[in-house]
């Protein structure tokens, strides 16, 4: 199952800066682990913001859901989740 996710990131603006380099490096790992699985399949910049759009295939909405509450960056952020389906003028 496919799923568009837009991540927007709210860190606090009091956060320690070595907290949030730890956090970020921590969310930067468990990101790629799932890109070399191919659960996490895109990521993509919002040009402007502190935000980005992701492409999951996963089984379920159990699955992202696990997923999405393990990112270290979770706390910080706000998810929205869109299920996609085929388009029928998809080739
Ligand atoms: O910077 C972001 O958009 C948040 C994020 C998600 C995965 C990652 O490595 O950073």
């Amino acid at each position: 199952m496919l799923y568009m996710v837009h991540m927007q990131v709210n860190l606090p603006t009091d956060m320690d800066p070595a907290e949030a380099a730890r956090i970020k490096a921590e969310e930067k790992a468990y990101s790629q682990s799932l890109q070399r699985d191919g659960r996490w399949a895109h990521i993509w910049r919002v040009v402007g913001e502190y935000a980005n759009v992701s492409i999951f295939d996963v089984a379920s909405n159990d699955e992202l859901h696990d997923l999405l509450s393990a990112l270290p960056l979770f706390p910080y952020m706000d998810i929205k989740v869109t299920p996609l389906a085929r388009h029928p003028s998809a080739i």
